[in-house]
């Protein structure tokens, strides 16, 4: 399928209340080469982005680079790859970085929140739940998150390096329905322009081929970008797989978004299916079976009808698990209903069996969620 809407269709097709995008902000954009101090006029332009989208209905993810550059710039550190340097700038630039989006974005009414994530963190089960539970409370509560790689901490072996590939990550852990990476570069050319000038402008990609990834090279170096095309090719594998779309387009202008939703150019990367389904797909497949829920007659009813599970309509559980794995859901006469992400470990599950949902508080001491799995993380056959 190629891409037949215009890039305001686009738009206003996923926009249904609870649809995200994710923007991510690489430090070529945000950083002045000149200067190393931040583009404060051109990152008021990506609020009024953020704006336009909200009042679209979108909820907004920011992933952003600079703490690096900046954090050098200030500490008047020589460039260098040796990863100690680049810690402790990242240390010292983040402050800077937060500071500057909260500053920009309280400006506009917007309230934002800085979360640092490791590799860890998107893809050790429990942190990743943890991580996206915050993310999405903070989204629920008008937050725009502001994301970045914890590079204090993370060591070499174990780090994104690149924003593009985590912000991919983030993408798709959000569920987001749009990930849009600003470059310096309005797209994807089937070889690096700056060195092949017949080079040709490649406007949608449906599925990442070989053939695509060997278009993909090296930044020039300009001083801060770091992944090239390579980097946003692989996010665009991983954004696919989780059904989110992605864009490559030109952020060097103001307001970016705003300029490709009026026509401006960017590559379009095609999502396969939708996030729901991609998790879906994932949850169907898996094989890693933690446990089981056996389930009364209701229950069975309740989930052929599209129905989440509710604690009161189980009857007992088999296997030690934790909130976050795939269990069987099992009928009392041993008929497999489907399977699904619990929201609770074993421990919590064993004294909510049979309980109502408004008794789950009392029972655990704090206000978990009302179903033992949700609609969106059951697959039944
Ligand atoms: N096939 C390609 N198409 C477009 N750009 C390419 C390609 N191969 C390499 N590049 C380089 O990738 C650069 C964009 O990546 P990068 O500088 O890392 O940006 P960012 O800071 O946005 O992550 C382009 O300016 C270009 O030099
Ligand atoms: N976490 C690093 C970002 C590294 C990175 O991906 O940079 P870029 O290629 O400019 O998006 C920082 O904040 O400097």
């Amino acid at each position: 399928m190629t891409k037949i809407l215009s890039n305001a269709d686009l738009i206003a097709r996923h926009s249904t209340t609870g649809s995200r995008i994710t923007l991510k902000i690489g430090s070529a954009l945000l950083i002045d080469p000149e200067t190393g101090q931040l583009r404060k006029a051109w990152l008021k332009s990506i609020a009024r982005d953020v704006v336009f989208l909200r009042q679209k209905g979108y909820q907004v993810i920011i992933v952003s680079s600079g703490a690096i550059g900046l954090g050098r710039k200030i500490l008047n550190l020589p460039p260098s790859r040796k990863l100690e340097d680049s810690q402790a700038a990242a240390a010292v630039g983040q402050i800077e970085l937060a500071t500057a989006y909260r500053s920009i974005l309280g400006d506009l009414d917007i309230p934002m929140a800085q979360v640092l994530l490791t590799y860890g963190d998107t893809e050790e089960r429990r942190r990743y739940l943890n991580a996206r539970t915050t993310i999405n409370r903070l989204l629920e509560l008008g937050v725009v998150p502001v994301i970045n790689e914890n590079d204090t901490v993370a060591t070499d072996e174990v780090r994104y390096g690149d924003n593009d590939r985590l912000a991919a990550r983030v993408a798709s852990m959000c569920e987001a329905d749009c990930l849009f990476l600003l470059s310096d570069i309005d797209g994807l050319y089937s070889a690096n322009p700056h060195k092949d000038p017949a080079a040709r402008f490649i406007a949608t990609v449906e599925t990442v081929t070989p053939e695509i990834e060997a278009m993909a090279g090296a930044p020039i170096s300009t001083g801060f970008g770091t992944g090239g095309m390579v980097t946003k090719i692989a996010a665009a594998k991983i954004a696919s797989a989780s059904g989110c779309h992605m864009v490559i387009t030109n952020g060097t202008v103001e307001a970016p978004i705003q300029a490709w939703h009026d026509g401006a150019r960017g590559t379009w990367f095609q999502g396969s299916g939708s996030p729901l389904a991609a998790k879906k797909k994932w949850i169907g497949a898996s094989l890693d079976i933690a446990g089981s829920l056996i389930i009364d007659a209701g229950a069975v009813k309740a989930l052929h009808s599209g129905k989440s599970l509710l604690p009161a309509g189980i009857v007992r559980i088999e296997g030690q698990f934790e909130r976050g794995d795939i269990l069987q859901v099992i009928a009392i006469d041993g008929t497999l209903i489907g399977q699904g992400l619990t929201a609770y470990g074993s421990h919590e599950a064993i004294k909510l069996i049979g309980h109502r949902s408004h008794e789950i508080e009392q029972i655990l001491g704090y206000t978990g969620r009302n179903e033992m799995i949700h609609r969106n993380d059951l697959v039944t056959p």
